[in-house]
């Protein structure tokens, strides 16, 4: 069975937003832990998995922004929201028995640890599920971007983006209701045609890194792992 996983090493990216479920801000924990027990069973399949989580449900810096204030400050608020959905999603995987670590890109060693490659390698081969906080550590950057820079550092086979929708589209699906599904792509087939489910920068850097793109809805239980395993309905991005 394991001879037929498609990838050995992940990186998934956990949209924030789709952690408040329906309150429409915040966390809910149900959501979390059925997010929790879709990454159990993913790595139950044998597979390295590490994740990068957002923080839209709590907080984006273009919202200070666009209200005239410091989009540097609104950056950090948000890259600390990413904090407090690590630690939700560490919660979850501990209370299903997964044994899973935080390792933030901004220092604050009485919650976790920060984030070094070398320790989030070692954490990895320990058998850890390694979350990763704060973003790329750095203001005018998404996580996004964060989950394509760690993917590169893990080398990860793949960069997972678990999010509202079940894949790529000619336009935002949510907008343009008859908009055609695509199954595979390339990077630069995204970045041409200017296809905003994902910043440039990222899809860029996993281009520049060889990295294939699945993007897949991380509302479906069970999705993640029937991707792994070479079925499930996902949109495909490589070279
Ligand atoms: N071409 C497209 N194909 C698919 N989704 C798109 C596209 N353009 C925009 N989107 C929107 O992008 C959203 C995902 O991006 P983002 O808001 O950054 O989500 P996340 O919180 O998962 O990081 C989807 O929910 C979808 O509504
Ligand atoms: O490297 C990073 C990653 C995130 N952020 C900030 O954190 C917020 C939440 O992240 P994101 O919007 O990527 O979350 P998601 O869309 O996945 O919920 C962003 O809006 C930014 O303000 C940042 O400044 N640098």
């Amino acid at each position: 069975m394991t001879s037929e996983i498609r990838y050995r090493r992940v990186l998934l990216k956990v949209s924030g937003e789709a952690l408040m479920g329906e309150q429409g801000f915040g966390i809910d924990v149900a959501v979390v832990d059925r997010i929790a027990s879709d990454i159990a069973e993913a790595r139950a399949l044998g597979v390295d998995i590490s994740v990068v989580i957002g923080g839209g449900n709590i907080f984006r810096g273009v919202a200070v922004a666009s209200k005239g204030g410091d989009r540097v400050t609104g950056d950090h608020m948000g890259m600390l929201g990413t904090v407090i959905n690590a630690l939700a999603l560490r919660t979850s995987l501990t209370k299903m028995g997964v044994d899973a670590i935080v390792l933030s890109a901004i220092a604050m060693p009485e919650i976790c640890e920060n984030f070094t490659q070398r320790a989030a390698l070692a954490h990895q081969a320990a058998g850890r599920v390694v979350i990763f906080a704060g973003g790329t550590g750095n203001p005018f950057f998404t996580t996004d971007s964060a989950g394509a820079l760690r993917a590169a550092e893990m080398g990860a086979a793949a960069l997972f983006k678990g999010t509202q929708v079940d894949g790529i589209y000619s336009a935002d699906p949510k907008k343009v209701p008859d908009a055609e599904r695509y199954e595979h792509l390339t990077h630069s087939q995204v970045i041409d045609r200017g296809l905003q489910v994902m910043d440039i920068a990222a899809v860029a850097l996993t281009r520049e890194n060889h990295i294939p793109i699945v993007v897949f809805s991380i509302h479906e239980k069970g999705e993640f792992a029937r991707i792994l395993a070479g079925t499930g309905r996902a949109t495909t991005v490589s070279d």
